[in-house]
């Protein structure tokens, strides 16, 4: 019988400013792999229904007149890039409402596995990865630091950076969890290359891979 060997997936996920995305890049760098930050597609979305609403009737409406991709750290609506939107007042204001949306969960898990599955190979950090966007990742993490260290990270969202969390936390679908078979890696007082060598030794004893 031919040994089949799945694709190393490895799945970040943890609150606002808990460093998933500079840990992420970083890994992914280590290990020669690209990154998915999916909360760029929320981001995105988030800017794209601004003007409109988040009923489902209308959320399915946006979805079949748009189109919606993640580069990086950019978001791309119907081919146009977006940078400084994602973090611009008009998103930030209705995140979190449009990503307890269950129709926009459901049209971005779509974009989110169809991505991985693109990509083959990666790290892909978020909310909900490793709970349900791909509950069979080679390897979890969900990333956790201080109140204290993730305000002092997020100085320009300030304390509306936990509002965010409990609403990601306490929503009905895809809230923000640990999975169970998560390593949990507080990473307060960590350098970022001192991290991804902790996550590294963590992968191979759970994969036997990196
Ligand atoms: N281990 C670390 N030590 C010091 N600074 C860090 C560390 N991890 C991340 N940072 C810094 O904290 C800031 C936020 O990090 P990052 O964007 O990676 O967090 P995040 O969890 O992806 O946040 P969000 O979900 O809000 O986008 C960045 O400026 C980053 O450089
Ligand atoms: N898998 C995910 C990723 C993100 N979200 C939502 O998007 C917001 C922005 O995420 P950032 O990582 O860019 O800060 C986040 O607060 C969540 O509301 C999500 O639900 N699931």
């Amino acid at each position: 019988m031919p040994v089949v060997v799945e694709p190393l997936v490895i799945a970040i996920d943890g609150p606002g400013g808990s460093g998933k995305s500079t840990v992420a890049a970083s890994l992914a760098t280590a290990m020669s792999l690209p990154v998915l930050s999916t909360g760029v597609f929320f981001r995105a979305v988030a800017w794209g229904l601004a003007d409109t609403g988040v009923d489902d009737a209308q959320v399915d409406d946006w979805f079949d007149r748009h189109s919606v991709a993640v580069e990086g750290q950019l978001g791309v609506v119907d081919g146009v890039v977006l940078t400084d939107e994602l973090r611009s007042p008009v998103v930030q204001v209705s995140l979190s409402k449009v990503a307890a949306s269950p129709r926009v969960r459901s049209h971005v898990l779509d974009l989110e596995r169809r991505e991985i599955e693109r990509l083959g190979e990666c790290v892909v950090e978020g909310r909900d990865i490793g709970s349900v966007v791909w509950p069979h990742a080679s390897c979890k993490f969900f990333l956790a630091a201080r109140q204290e260290v993730r305000l002092r990270r997020r100085p320009e969202e300030g304390p509306k950076l936990f509002e965010r969390d409990r609403k990601d936390s306490i929503r009905a679908h895809a809230p923000l969890v640990i999975a169970d078979d998560a390593f949990i890696v507080d990473n307060s007082d960590d350098a970022v290359d001192e991290l991804v060598i902790r996550m590294r030794e963590l992968i191979g004893v759970r994969t036997g891979r990196c």
